[in-house]
């Protein structure tokens, strides 16, 4: 079953036509790869998909429904979670307040009570506490809960912003270039982790990255960009071979 479609997508920013004609459909299940040289219009399309751009042309339907024109938290709600290319955590609270904001978004419990701190607030809170522990333990960073989130490596923090992005409770996980900064080890870790999120939520996941061998590994099927318009789409070994990729690399290895 489709869970996104996106017909015809375009973004212009003054004269630069950013994303052309942008047509990507993903089922319920997948994992996707979104890959182009640099300012091909990837986050941009990121952008557009989580509704932190309107689209100038096209349609994007989620789950059998239109989602143009929702702001971002709007589209979380619909269950689109992402992370972004340049880590964006609360860097002064702790490594388990992050993921527990992610939480609230699908707690219940009134103003009134959370103000009191009477009913349903402590056995949400409590649970919320549990389930945000339980994604740090997978992501490895249970130890860390107490730190300050700016306080961790690089690495650490972007496996911390997905772990919040999971807190949301998405059916599709945009993640923008997971592995940007992370050594051999961890990239494969991430791989992993990746894999292992996947099949244990049930989720649909596209993400960007410029790192060849994770996207080859663990993609099903990759979308290649270039100057804003899809220029190839098919399973890893297609688009390794593929005329038109190797030309828009050229330059760049793609292996
Ligand atoms: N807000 C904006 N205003 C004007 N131009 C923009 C804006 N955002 C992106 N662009 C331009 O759109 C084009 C696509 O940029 P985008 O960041 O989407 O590419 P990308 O494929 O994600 O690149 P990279 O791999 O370097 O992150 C670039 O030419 C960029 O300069």
């Amino acid at each position: 079953m489709t869970l996104l479609k996106a017909s015809n997508l375009s973004k212009v920013f003054g004269g630069l036509r950013a994303v052309s004609n942008f047509d990507v459909e993903i089922n319920d299940g997948e994992l996707i790869g979104l890959i182009g040289p640099n300012g091909a219009g990837k986050t941009t399309a990121f952008n557009l998909l989580t509704g932190v751009y309107e689209p100038t042309d096209g349609e994007i339907t989620f789950d059998g429904k239109s989602v143009v024109g929702l702001k971002p938290y709007q589209i979380t709600q619909r269950g689109i979670a992402r992370t972004f290319q340049n880590i964006r955590l609360f860097s002064n609270l702790s490594v388990l307040d992050n993921v527990k904001i992610a939480y609230h978004f699908h707690v219940k419990y009134g103003l009134a009570e959370s103000v009191l701190r009477v009913g349903r607030y402590h056995n949400e809170e409590k649970e919320i506490e549990e389930k945000a522990t339980r994604f740090l333990e997978i992501f490895k960073l249970a130890d860390k809960k107490d730190e300050i989130a700016k306080n961790l490596p690089y690495g650490e923090q972007r496996r911390l912003e997905i772990a919040r992005a999971l807190a949301a409770q998405p059916k599709l996980l945009l993640l923008d270039e997971p592995a940007a900064g992370m050594n051999p080890q961890e990239t494969h870790q991430l791989m992993e982790m990746i894999r292992w999120i996947r099949k244990e939520f049930n989720l649909t996941i596209l993400l960007i990255e410029h790192d060849m061998s994770l996207v080859m590994n663990v993609c099903e099927r990759i979308y290649v960009l270039d100057y804003g318009s899809i220029i190839a789409h098919g399973v890893p070994q297609e688009i390794k071979n593929n005329p038109k990729v190797i030309e828009a690399y050229l330059g760049e290895e793609v292996h």
